[in-house]
């Protein structure tokens, strides 16, 4: 079911400050900052040969991210992203497995553009893992 990496992603209190790192410390191709209200985030994406890492900031008040933060100021990995051909038939198989999809369950737009959903970390190997329309 599920298919390629899209994303890793590192939660940090200063993503300027992370990009800095991968942009002249690790030499990668790092893209602009940008705010995604919806979901509490500033994120920028380090474009890697077969991936992407996600670099996310808290943005705004109830960041989904910012208890994480606090918990890990130096910064951690937050997420893997795996890419799925059908979002809402992967989430309906998910759930009838039982595991918990967070949120309402309705897949959301990420920073894509395209419908995203998240999985409880509970449920897999302590990592909360984030699914992505293909
Ligand atoms: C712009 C969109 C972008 C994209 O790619 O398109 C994004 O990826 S946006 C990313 C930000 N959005 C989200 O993360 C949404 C999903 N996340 C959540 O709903 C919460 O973060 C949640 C439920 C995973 C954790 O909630 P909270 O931070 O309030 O912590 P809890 O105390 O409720 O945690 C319960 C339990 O889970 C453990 N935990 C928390 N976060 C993680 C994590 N990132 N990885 C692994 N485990 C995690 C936490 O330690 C608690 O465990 P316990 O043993 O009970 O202490
Ligand atoms: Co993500």
């Amino acid at each position: 079911m599920i298919g390629r990496l899209n994303h890793v992603a590192i939660a940090v209190a200063d993503v300027e400050k992370a990009s800095k790192v991968y942009a002249s410390t690790l030499g990668a191709k790092v893209g602009p900052a940008e705010i995604v209200a919806e979901h509490g985030v500033k994120v920028v994406f380090v474009e890697l040969p077969n991936t992407k890492i996600e670099l996310l900031e808290p943005y705004g008040e109830n960041s989904p991210i910012a208890a994480f933060v606090e918990k890990n100021p130096a910064g951690g990995i937050h997420h893997v992203c795996y890419e799925v051909d059908d979002i809402v038939k992967a989430r309906d198989h998910l759930k009838s497995e039982g595991a918990r999809v967070l949120g309402d369950g309705s897949p959301r737009i990420g920073a894509h553009g395209k419908p995203v959903l998240f999985l409880h970390p509970k449920d897999f190997c302590g990592t909360l893992v984030e699914l992505e329309q293909a």
